[in-house]
């Protein structure tokens, strides 16, 4: 079966993008399709696979699944390449996109792409897990946020034992956090269904609501991450901002032997 897709990124964080607008839905097995095509060595290599189809309710619809098949409820990173490919189509500049998680709003500025990811709630904050302290979050993804003096590759010996965790509710995204300053920090994360990754939307929103919410962060911070920053912002009602820019990286046809 040929599959055509754009390949695009945010920060280093890659996504295969099939483009089925104006379909409303697809038949395929996406789970089993992701696994396959997000492959790095037999596919095409990514973090997930995103389907971006029509929306009887907004602009278009993105469906997002990790590395591993499973279904991620929401995705600041694919909610950008998103809005850029929906831009491109439209010719608009501010833009409405549903996802797993309701409708989210983008803006294309000319520094990048910013998405509202909404008021993230805080499900508990100061938990200890496995010896390590950190707060868990909901942004319609969940996120365990640990802030450490330093960072030193957490990320790649605690995230596969906190992930999946009995502790937490459910699967967890797992971002090690060291602020530089009340307007700056770095962050590494494990995510959830896929691994360390080079940068993660709503783990950059999840890890300065946390520090906001520790009297640590200013209301705007830019977030380093080791494959490029972004810029988050919170508003006066609560609502956070996720700004950077995007790249079209390549297109290209899957051959998907099924
Ligand atoms: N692995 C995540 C989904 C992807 C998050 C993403 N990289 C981002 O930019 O927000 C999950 O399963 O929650």
């Amino acid at each position: 079966m040929l599959i055509p897709f754009s390949k695009m990124e945010a920060q280093g964080n890659d996504f295969v993008i099939l483009e089925l607008i104006p379909a409303l839905k697809t038949n395929l097995p996406l789970n089993i399709l992701a696994a396959d095509i997000c492959k790095n060595h037999t596919g095409v290599g990514a973090d997930g696979l995103v389907i971006l189809l029509a929306s009887e309710v907004a602009d278009g619809k993105m469906i997002i699944y990790n590395k591993d098949g499973s279904r991620a409820e929401m995705c600041g990173s694919a909610l950008r390449c998103c809005a850029s490919l929906l831009s491109g189509y439209t010719g608009k500049k501010e833009l409405k996109i549903e996802t797993d998680s309701g409708v989210k709003r983008a803006n294309i500025k000319a520094e990048g792409i910013q998405v509202s990811l909404g008021q993230p709630t805080l499900i508990k904050d100061h938990i200890w897990v496995e010896g390590i302290e950190g707060t868990l979050v909901d942004i319609g993804n969940l996120h365990f946020v640990s802030y450490q003096d330093v960072l030193n590759g957490q990320e790649q010996r605690l995230g596969p034992l906190l992930e999946k965790h009995p502790s937490f509710p459910g699967p967890v995204n797992v971002e090690f956090v060291h602020p530089y300053s009340a307007k700056e920090i770095e962050m590494k994360v494990w995510e959830k269904g896929v691994g360390p990754t080079q940068a993660c939307g709503t783990g950059a929103v999840a890890s300065v609501f946390t520090g906001i919410n520790r009297g640590i962060l200013a209301d705007e911070v830019k977030v380093n991450m080791p494959g490029g920053e972004v810029l988050i912002r919170k508003l006066e009602n609560g609502e956070f901002l996720l700004e950077g820019p995007v790249t079209n990286v390549f297109n290209g046809v899957y051959i998907w032997k099924i």
